[in-house]
């Protein structure tokens, strides 16, 4: 694990799946330091890590090699300016997880610092998340390794050449957890529909969701060809796939997911400031 100290600003949901990952993966608590304004969330992150934290934005960057903004993108801004001049004396490597803030918009806002800009997902809480990121051409060679090993730390890290591509990213691996579970409650509830118990059809999906999406990895094959391989002729499958398809099941995912990626872009114009 990189050396160095590593400051989270924000302590919420995501900042707690990254520690727990890194954590996880060998690195000494003690290297760890998180600022929240919410003395109960910090409280906790203590409780469950044994990491150091604190109630200032500016302590926490004071003494860190590397700084992660884990805030809502909406209180990127002020948490910029507050940091500005503790960032320009430290000079660390900027890590930024918010959803739809432009690097060069956060560099502006630091002062040219170098910036990895990145776009995890919740099953990062499971260690099984993906991350989309993108180095700005002032981030060192070590530098990029070490954002790896932080993101790295709770699944699949994968380097994107052009920051647009995140708006993508955004849409497909960071709100796509969504899109599945919205799936699996769509198919608990069909079950339910067909009378099974709540209990037994909500295993019956979960399980089924797991099940695919861990043949879907290690297969060599592509998912097309794994749903040929389930399609029965004549079968039960092929029943309920004639019934997407004629609803336009593709068109409608294609659709939803140029909105978010859509809605990815706006927010940066919005939060440009
Ligand atoms: N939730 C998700 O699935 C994903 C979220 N993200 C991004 O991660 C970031 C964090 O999201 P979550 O952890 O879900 O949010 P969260 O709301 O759980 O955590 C944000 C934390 O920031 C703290 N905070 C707010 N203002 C602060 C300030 N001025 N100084 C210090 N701390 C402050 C809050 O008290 C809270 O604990 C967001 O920018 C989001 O776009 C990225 C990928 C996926
Ligand atoms: O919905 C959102 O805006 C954030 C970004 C990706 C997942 N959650």
């Amino acid at each position: 694990m990189a050396p160095g100290i590593l400051a989270f600003i924000g302590g919420g949901n995501m900042a707690a799946s990254l520690i727990g990952g890194l954590i996880a993966r060998g690195m000494p608590a003690g290297r760890i330091i998180v600022a929240d304004r919410v003395p109960e969330q910090l409280q906790a992150l203590r409780t469950r890590f044994g990491i150091r934290t604190t109630s200032s934005n500016p302590a926490a960057a004071a003494e860190a090699d590397t700084v992660l903004f884990a805030v809502k993108p909406q209180d990127l801004a002020s948490v910029s300016a507050e940091l500005r001049d503790v960032l320009a004396r430290r000079r660390p490597l900027l890590i930024s997880i918010a959803a739809g803030v432009h690097s060069r918009d956060l560099q502006r806002w630091v002062g040219g610092l170098p910036v990895v800009r990145c776009m995890p997902n919740r099953p990062a809480m499971q260690g099984c998340g993906v991350t989309g990121m993108y180095a700005t051409h002032e981030v060192a060679a070590t530098q990029r390794e070490l954002a790896e090993q932080v993101l790295g730390a709770v699944g699949t890290v994968l380097w994107l050449e052009r920051e647009e591509d995140l708006d993508a990213v955004t849409a497909i691996s960071g709100s796509g957890p969504a899109y599945f579970f919205l799936l699996i409650e769509s198919l608990q509830q069909a079950g339910q529909s067909l009378g099974l118990p709540e209990e037994i059809s909500r295993k019956l999906a979960i399980e089924t969701a797991y099940g695919a999406s861990m043949m879907a990895r290690v297969a060599r094959e592509s998912a097309a060809t794994l749903r040929e391989q389930v399609t029965s002729k004549g079968g039960t499958t092929e029943a309920a796939l004639k019934h997407l398809e004629a609803s336009d099941f593709r068109g409608i995912m294609a659709t939803a997911v140029a909105a978010a990626a859509r809605r990815s872009a706006q927010l940066a114009e919005e939060l440009a400031g």
